[in-house]
């Protein structure tokens, strides 16, 4: 990996307000090699080139990590968190969830088997206990979460309804999206409220961003 690539994911981390070690760098560096060596057994991305893998997953993923963090500070305190990426695909935005709050426990699932142990192969590889890749639709889940995110993966109604069940009592869905979404937004039924559109700025990338938090209404 050059030394460019890290350079820019460093000062992009600062420009987010990251508070990362060089260790943390260095697994999503790592993270990053990853996914360009098994992309092609995996099929895990259409993105190969390196510069803009860094940009459209890395430094994209990144800018939900401060946003993540407020949340998770203002729950109240008890065991360690977990948090459902949904569809993680390659491991975005769960991998580097996983690397920049190592407290947070993360599961990644999919419905395809060779990405979910590309999950568990990434997780022995970058010495991440709190990473856990599950193969399986999220649907048939029956395990709860604090936090159930998704990025590049469906509608809000379906994302919603899809994960319901794997809600803990007080959770919230953390949905990434890319551009307005106000049709979806009205498209969700009376039973999920949305209570926050965040915008998010990634750096050296020009796109509408954003977090959709959710949570079911009572
Ligand atoms: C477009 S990819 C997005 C991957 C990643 N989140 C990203 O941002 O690059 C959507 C992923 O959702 C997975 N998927 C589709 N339906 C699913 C379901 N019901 N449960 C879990 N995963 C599902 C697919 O296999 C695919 O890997």
């Amino acid at each position: 990996m050059s030394e460019q690539l890290l350079t820019q994911l460093r000062e992009g981390a600062q420009d987010l307000e990251l508070d990362l070690g060089e260790s943390q760098l260095a697994q999503l560096m790592e993270f990053q090699s990853l996914l360009q060596k098994w992309n092609k057994v995996y099929n895990l991305t259409s993105v190969r080139d390196p510069q803009e893998m860094l940009t459209h997953h890395l430094l994209d993923s990144l800018a939900a990590v401060k946003p993540l963090q407020r949340h998770l500070a203002a729950m109240p305190a008890g065991q360690r968190e977990k948090l459902l990426d949904v569809g993680s695909g390659g491991g975005l935005p769960g991998v580097v969830f996983a690397i920049c709050c190592p407290d947070l426990d993360v599961s990644c699932v999919d419905t395809v088997a060779k990405k979910a142990a590309f999950i568990n192969q990434a997780a022995a590889a970058l010495r991440l206990p709190n990473l856990h890749g599950i193969h399986a639709r999220v649907e048939t889940l029956t395990q709860k979460f604090d936090v159930v995110s998704c990025r590049a993966f469906a509608s809000l109604i379906d994302f919603t309804t899809w994960s319901r069940q794997a809600l803990a009592d007080h959770a919230v869905w953390l949905a990434m999206k890319g551009k307005q979404t106000d049709d979806e937004q009205a498209a969700l039924g009376a039973d999920v409220e949305v209570f926050h559109v965040e915008q998010l700025v990634v750096p050296g990338l020009d796109a509408d961003r954003c977090i959709v938090w959710m949570r079911p209404k009572s």
